[in-house]
């Protein structure tokens, strides 16, 4: 097992000394914490294995600050700061959208991506007092690697801190060369997505060294060795010329050999070996972070708040030139409305008015004066008068011959 280890040292290229530099850097220079996403296929020990580092961290006085993102785990055996559980119940996402296991875990999955920044504050309020943020994923891997929230997960936690993915490999399962292949061609997929550092852990060496991984890791020949020695239908398939897996596996093509890509740490999270050569894995991963990632990321991280700005100020200004034109709006309603009121006041006063005039036509009516009658009145006036003259004429003549 010590021999693994050292294997492993080896393989990272790491030494004490430079170890011990590089921690102290992390602590005067860089205050912010480091990232560990844990991912790896269902059953190879992921948390087992968060459980022991938690543990390890625990003991050296430093404690993480530990995140489960896998809402249908049963139990969490390390204590989590942040439990997806909390938030999401994945048995009701599963009922309510009627969807199957993998399913609600995607779905539950997407729900907590949404909240994503308020974990980030909570990080930000310990990225203080912790050197180590520790993520547990689902089982079914690619629920995360190959979905819309394990993307923006992982992005918004690289764009802020050192970041580094840890592929948890169940050595025991591995030593058929076919099954490497495939989980290294995962491994791979997985690097190029998130063009984050990377360190495979080859988990499980209680049950097998894993120091036949590491040299088909970096011995190609003995890799292609291995394969032939393979009877089965697939791995003759697989060392037929033309294979995709063959293609890949060309040194040249598959980034194995080259330590700046991957880092292999052996360790058993039952026992606990190899688990502070992790450290230094993770430690050296995290400054090739600062050193080749962190650019790209600050400019995903400046691009993604200049689109927000972006989207802001086009909101803003949309939402001034809505107001304006509501303004406009409204003035003009208001003023339109003055004006209609204005003219149904004058209508209404008309109409009030009018049943003034109707009043007096009521009047009128209620008199049952009309015109007719008007103009048969004059007449009888002017009958009347005329009697009148007639009356007086004759009384005139009457008086004047007995005076003379
Ligand atoms: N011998 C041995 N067994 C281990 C080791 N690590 C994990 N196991 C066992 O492997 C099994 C799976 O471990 P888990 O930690 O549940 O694996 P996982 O990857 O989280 O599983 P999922 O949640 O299904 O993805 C359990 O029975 C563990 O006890 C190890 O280092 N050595």
């Amino acid at each position: 097992m010590a021999a693994a280890s050292e294997e492993s040292v080896k393989l990272d290229g790491n030494d004490k000394t430079a170890n011990a530099t590089s921690q102290q850097t992390h602590t005067t220079q860089n205050k912010k914490p480091i990232c560990v996403i844990v991912l790896g296929m269902a059953g190879s020990g992921k948390t087992t294995f968060v459980q022991r580092i938690t543990a390890h961290l625990h003991t050296h006085k430093t404690p993480p600050y530990v995140i489960n993102l896998d809402p249908a785990v049963h139990e969490v055996p390390f204590p989590a700061n942040i439990d997806i559980r909390d938030t999401v119940n994945y048995k009701e996402v599963m009922k309510q959208y009627s969807l199957g296991p993998n399913g609600g875990i995607v779905t539950s999955l997407n729900l907590f991506a949404t909240r994503f920044d308020q974990v980030m504050g909570f990080l930000e309020k310990r990225s203080q007092q912790c050197k180590h943020v520790l993520l547990d994923t689902p089982g079914q891997i690619e629920v995360f690697t190959w979905s819309a929230s394990g993307s923006i997960i992982t992005e918004t936690l690289a764009s802020s801190m050192p970041t580094v993915v840890v592929y948890v490999m169940d050595t025991a399962r591995n030593v058929n060369p076919v099954t490497f292949m495939s989980n290294m061609l995962y491994a791979c997929s997985i690097l190029y997505k998130t063009k984050l550092p990377f360190v495979v852990v080859m988990n499980k060496t209680d049950i097998v060294d894993h120091r036949f991984a590491v040299e088909w890791m970096t011995d190609f020949e003995a890799f292609q060795e291995a394969l032939e020695q393979e009877t089965s239908y697939v791995s003759n398939l697989t060392v037929h010329e033309s294979h995709p897996g063959r293609v890949l596996l060309q040194p040249h093509v598959l980034p194995l050999q080259s330590r700046s890509y991957l880092i292999c740490v052996g360790v058993s999270a039952v026992t606990g070996a190899g688990i502070p050569e992790f450290f230094d894995a993770i430690d050296k991963a995290a400054e090739e972070y600062e050193r080749d990632y962190k650019p790209a990321y600050e400019r995903l991280r400046k691009e993604r708040e200049d689109t927000v700005l972006a989207e802001q100020e086009a909101q803003l200004k949309k939402l001034s030139v809505d107001v304006g034109a509501g303004d406009t709006l409204s003035l003009d309603a208001k003023a339109s409305l003055l004006s209609s009121q204005v003219t149904s006041s004058h209508k209404s006063s008309a109409m009030y008015l009018t049943p003034g005039a109707g009043d007096n036509d009521d009047s009128d009516s209620d008199t049952g004066c009309t015109q007719d009658d008007e103009d048969l009145e004059e007449k009888k006036e002017y009958e009347s008068f005329k009697r009148f003259l007639v009356r007086e004429k004759a009384k005139g003549k009457s008086s004047k011959p007995a005076d003379t």
